[in-house]
C-alpha cells in the first residue's frame, strides 16, 4: 500500500480543538449509547431538530455535550461560517477551475441579487425558468407535436452522471406526481443495451429526446444522441423533423447547434453549476416535463427553504452542519470508511445512487485546495438501498460485522399508498433497525434467549456468542412528513450542504472532479486498438491479452 492510501482514524491535527476530540473519543470508549440514553431523559430533545420540512433525530450518535461542543469548535477552527457565506455569495470556491458553485442561485426564490464577476445571474436564471415553463405547458397541452402531428408521450433523457442521476432520482422519488399519459426514460450508459431497451419501449412519433450535457462532449451522451437521431430517421422521420423531437441542455451552445439542434431548443447551463448540483437548472427539464412545472417550482422552493436554513442558522442548530460534523467525527476520529443511506420509502430508491456521485465525486480527493497531500482520510464510501430489502441481505454486516458504518435512515411518516398495515410495518422496521444497532444484544441476553427456546445449557453456551450484537452503532433518523416535491427539494439540498461542510473541514475542493479524467484518456488510446485490422496493442500484458480476446470475437 503506498502512503497516499490512508486508513482511519486520521485525526485533524491542524485544528486547535483536535485534542478535545481525541479526548472525547477516549471518554466515549468507557460508555455506550444505551447508557447515555439512560442517564439523560432529555437526550432526544437535546439532539433533534427541524429544518425546512425535515426532522432529524441524531440522538443515537456517539456524542455527549462535550463532544458536541468540541465538534462545533472544530467547525469554528475551520471558519465554516465564512465558508458558507463564500458559497452563497458566489465566491470562487471551485479554485482549480476558478469558478463559484452557485447551485443555490438556481433555487433562490427570494429577491437576493447573486453576482458572478460583477453581474447578477438571477435574470438569466429566471428567463430560463420561463422558457422551461413555456415548453412544459406546450407539451402538456398537446400543442407541441411530433412529425406525424401527434402530441408527446415519452420523455427520454440522454445524459450521464450529473445530467442523469439527479433528474432520475427526483422523478422516481415523486412517481405519484407524474402527469397522466407521460412516460419517462433514461439513456445514460454507452452499453448499446441501454439505448436498445429504451428504444424498444418508445414510439418515434410521440417521443421527445433531451440531450443533457453540460459540456456536450461526453462520449456516452454524444454516441447515444447520434444513435437516437438515426433511429428517428430510420423510423420514417425526415432530417428537418429532428427539431420536433430533440432538445438540448448545455453550456456549449456551439456544439449543440453543430449536432443539429436549433438555438431555440437549446436551454442553457452555466459553468458555475457543477454537473452533480445541476438538477435545479434546465438539466431538470425532464422533471418539469414529467411532473409538471408547478411541481418543479415546489422542488426549488423546498431546496430554497433548506438553503436559507443552512445560510442563516447558527452552526449548533444547523442540520447540514450537524450531519457533516457527525460524519467527520466517525470518519476521522473513529475510522469509519463508509456511510450508509437507507431510505425506507420505495420511491426514494435512487437517492443512494445520486448521493454516491454527489458525495464521492465531490469529496473523493487526496490533496487540499493548495494542492498539498492531505494527511487525513476524506470522502467516505456512500452506499445504500431501500429498506426493508437490505435487512434481509447486508444488514447482517451492519449489525455484527467488524466495520463501523454510520447509517442515515430516511423515513416518511405518511405514505402515498396507504394500504392496510404496510406503511406501519415499514416505519416500525426503520425504527427497529436503528434501535437494534444502538442497543445490540449481550452474551447473557443471547444465552437466556436460547435457554428460553429450550436449548440445553451446553448448546446455549456454544451458540450464544454467534448471536451477540455488539450494539453501540450510530445512526441518524431523518423523518420526512411525506415525499412531496418540497420535501424532496429540501432533502437533496440537505445532502448537498452536508457534503460542502465536510469538504470545507477537509480543506478540499468539493467542486472539481479531475479523478474521472485519466480513465477517459486511456479509453481514447484503447478504443482504436479494438478496431478490426488495428495494429497489435503495446500496453501491459494484461491489457494486451484482454484486447485480443475482444478482437477474436469482433474482427
Ligand atoms: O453533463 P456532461 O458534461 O455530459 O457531464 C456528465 C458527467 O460526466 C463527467 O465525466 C463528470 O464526472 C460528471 O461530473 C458529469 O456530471
Amino acid at each position: 500500500m503506498n502512503n497516499r492510501t490512508l486508513q482511519g482514524p486520521t485525526p485533524l491535527d491542524a485544528f486547535a480543538h483536535n485534542e478535545d476530540l481525541l479526548k472525547q473519543r477516549e471518554l466515549l470508549q468507557q460508555t455506550t449509547l444505551k447508557q447515555l440514553f439512560a442517564e439523560d431523559p432529555d437526550r432526544f430533545n437535546r439532539y433533534s431538530l427541524q429544518a425546512a420540512s425535515l426532522f432529524l433525530d441524531y440522538s443515537k450518535n456517539l456524542i455527549t455535550e462535550d463532544t458536541f461542543k468540541a465538534l462545533i469548535n472544530l467547525a469554528n477552527d475551520a471558519k465554516l461560517s465564512d465558508g458558507i457565506q463564500a458559497l452563497f455569495n458566489g465566491e470562487k470556491v471551485n479554485n482549480t477551475e476558478h469558478r463559484p458553485a452557485l447551485h443555490t442561485a438556481l433555487r433562490n426564490r427570494g429577491d437576493r441579487e447573486i453576482k458572478v464577476d460583477g453581474q447578477d445571474v438571477m435574470p438569466a436564471i429566471k428567463d430560463t425558468l420561463r422558457r422551461m415553463q413555456a415548453l412544459t405547458e406546450k407539451v402538456h397541452s398537446g400543442e407541441w407535436l411530433g412529425y406525424t402531428g401527434k402530441p408527446i408521450k415519452h420523455i427520454i433523457n440522454i445524459g450521464i452522471g450529473g445530467s442523469f442521476l439527479g433528474p432520475k432520482m427526483v422523478i422516481e422519488g415523486l412517481t405519484p406526481y407524474i402527469k397522466e399519459g407521460i412516460k419517462h426514460h433514461y439513456i445514460a450508459n454507452v452499453d448499446p443495451s441501454d439505448a436498445a431497451e429504451v428504444l424498444k419501449q418508445v414510439d418515434p412519433e410521440t417521443s421527445l429526446f433531451i440531450i443533457a450535457s453540460k459540456s456536450f462532449s461526453t462520449l456516452e451522451t454524444k454516441l447515444n444522441a447520434e444513435t437516437c437521431r438515426q433511429w428517428l430517421i430510420d423510423q420514417g422521420a425526415k432530417q428537418e423533423d429532428v427539431q420536433k423531437h430533440f432538445l438540448a441542455v448545455s453550456s456549449n451552445v456551439e456544439k449543440a447547434v453543430a449536432f443539429g439542434i436549433c438555438e431555440e431548443n437549446i436551454y442553457p447551463m452555466w459553468d458555475w453549476v457543477g454537473g452533480r448540483y445541476s438538477l435545479w437548472s434546465a438539466i431538470g427539464m425532464p422533471i418539469a416535463l414529467t411532473l409538471g412545472f408547478d411541481n418543479f417550482l415546489a422542488l426549488l422552493e423546498g431546496a430554497y427553504a433548506m438553503d436559507e436554513h443552512f445560510r442563516t442558522a447558527p452552526l449548533a442548530e444547523n442540520m447540514p452542519v450537524l450531519m457533516g460534523l457527525l460524519g467527520v467525527w466517525y470518519h476521522n476520529y473513529m475510522g469509519a470508511a463508509s456511510h450508509a443511506v437507507l431510505p425506507y420509502d420505495k420511491y426514494l430508491g435512487e437517492l443512494p445512487n445520486h448521493l454516491q456521485q454527489l458525495d464521492m465525486e465531490s469529496n473523493g480527493k487526496s490533496v487540499n485546495k493548495a494542492g498539498e497531500t492531505v494527511t487525513y482520510t476524506t470522502g467516505p464510501v456512500i452506499w445504500g438501498d431501500v429498506g426493508t430489502n437490505g435487512q434481509h441481505a447486508y444488514h447482517q454486516l451492519l449489525h455484527q460485522g467488524t466495520a463501523l458504518i454510520p447509517v442515515d435512515f430516511v423515513a416518511p411518516v405518511e405514505t402515498h399508498n396507504p394500504m392496510g398495515e404496510h406503511h406501519r410495518w415499514l416505519y416500525a422496521n426503520a425504527l427497529s433497525q436503528s434501535r437494534a444497532l444502538m442497543t445490540g444484544k449481550s452474551l447473557d441476553e443471547a444465552k437466556a434467549e436460547l435457554l428460553a427456546a429450550g436449548k440445553s445449557e451446553t448448546e446455549a453456551d456454544q451458540i450464544a456468542s454467534h448471536k451477540v450484537h455488539p450494539g453501540n452503532r450510530p445512526s441518524n433518523m431523518l423523518v420526512l412528513p411525506k415525499v412531496t416535491p418540497e420535501v424532496m427539494g429540501a432533502l437533496v439540498a440537505l445532502y448537498e450542504h452536508k457534503v460542502f461542510v465536510q469538504g470545507h473541514i477537509w480543506q478540499i475542493n468539493s467542486f472539481d472532479q479531475w479523478g474521472v479524467e485519466l480513465g477517459k484518456q486511456l479509453g481514447d488510446t484503447i478504443y482504436p486498438t479494438l478496431l478490426a485490422g488495428a495494429e497489435a496493442p503495446e500496453f501491459d500484458s494484461s491489457t494486451n491479452a484482454l484486447i485480443n480476446m475482444f478482437r477474436e470475437k469482433n474482427d
